[in-house]
């Protein structure tokens, strides 16, 4: 499917920064003595704009816990995370929330949707509340791609798990935030609906320099980002660019052979 040509609007700032969101020798410790875990062991990593990244590893490697520090959703132990020119570390709690706001859009496996709000006002929320209204002609085209045109007015709970999450999606891309971070975003979705959102995340890459992060399982869903991350446990241990689902699987069924202690 191509949108390309029905992209209308002007892109996501392009006056920022080149790196969108960058992490050095970040690590993320969890717990104290028997139970300590260390989720994350110094990872620099960097998020270039208008590229897409894709996170694998296996269960437990630290893939939801970078992109929880990243996004300024959770405290680090040690080093560094920034978002744009901006060190997370300096900001207070309410100078947090307004960047994650007006800068960061999530599409997380808890879609995080208010029950008492209808599809359309979930979706404009995060606008709504900075006080920006929304691009209509985006809108809609976000609207129309995720196919959630007949049931704007529905509430969550009479929607389809699959419909809540591109009601997430929707709300993500619909402000235009300078980096979305995503998690598994498209697991509740058959394959085709999957391809035709991971097509359109693509497509808001190439057309409006949209930066993404996706944590993802899925070695065909990897397959729709430039570049691959490989985490584990707590260290990214290689990367690939332009990956192919068959690449990205060879490369995870090492992990399988060698265990979780590669
Ligand atoms: N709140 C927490 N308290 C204690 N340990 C945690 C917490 N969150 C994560 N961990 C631990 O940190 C490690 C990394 O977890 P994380 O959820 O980042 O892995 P993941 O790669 O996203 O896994 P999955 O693919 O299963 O979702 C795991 O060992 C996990 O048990």
């Amino acid at each position: 499917m191509s949108h390309a040509a029905a992209f209308p609007t002007t892109p996501v700032g392009t006056s920022g920064p080149a790196v969108a969101a960058r992490a050095t020798g970040l690590s993320k410790v969890y717990g104290q003595g028997d139970t300590r875990v260390t989720a994350l062991d110094s990872v620099s990593v960097e998020f270039r704009r208008a590229e897409f990244t894709a996170i694998m590893g296996p269960s437990g490697s630290g893939k939801s816990t970078l992109m929880h520090c990243m996004a300024g959703l959770d405290t680090i132990s040690s080093g560094s995370t920034q978002i744009g020119d901006v060190e997370l570390g300096s900001l207070g709690d309410r100078q947090l929330t307004r960047l994650r706001r007006d800068r960061i859009g999530f599409i997380f496996q808890a879609f995080n949707l208010l029950p008492t709000l209808t599809a359309l006002e979930n979706i404009t929320l995060p606008m709504d509340i900075a006080g920006r209204k929304p691009d209509q002609q985006w809108l809609e085209m976000v609207v129309g791609t995720v196919g959630l045109s007949g049931r704007l007015s529905h509430r969550p709970s009479q929607l389809s798990g699959g419909q809540q999450q591109r009601v997430a999606v929707a709300r993500a891309l619909t402000a235009k935030p300078e980096i979305i971070f995503a998690d598994e975003p498209t697991g509740n979705l058959d394959s085709r609906s999957g391809a035709e959102l991971l097509g359109f995340l693509r497509e808001s890459v190439q057309a409006l320099q949209q930066t993404i992060v996706m944590v993802t399982h899925d070695p065909v869903a990897a397959s729709y980002a430039d570049r691959v991350i490989f985490l584990a446990d707590g260290r990214i241990v290689d990367e690939m660019r332009e990956p192919t689902a068959d690449a990205v699987l060879d490369r995870m069924k090492r992990f399988d052979a060698k265990g979780r202690t590669s």
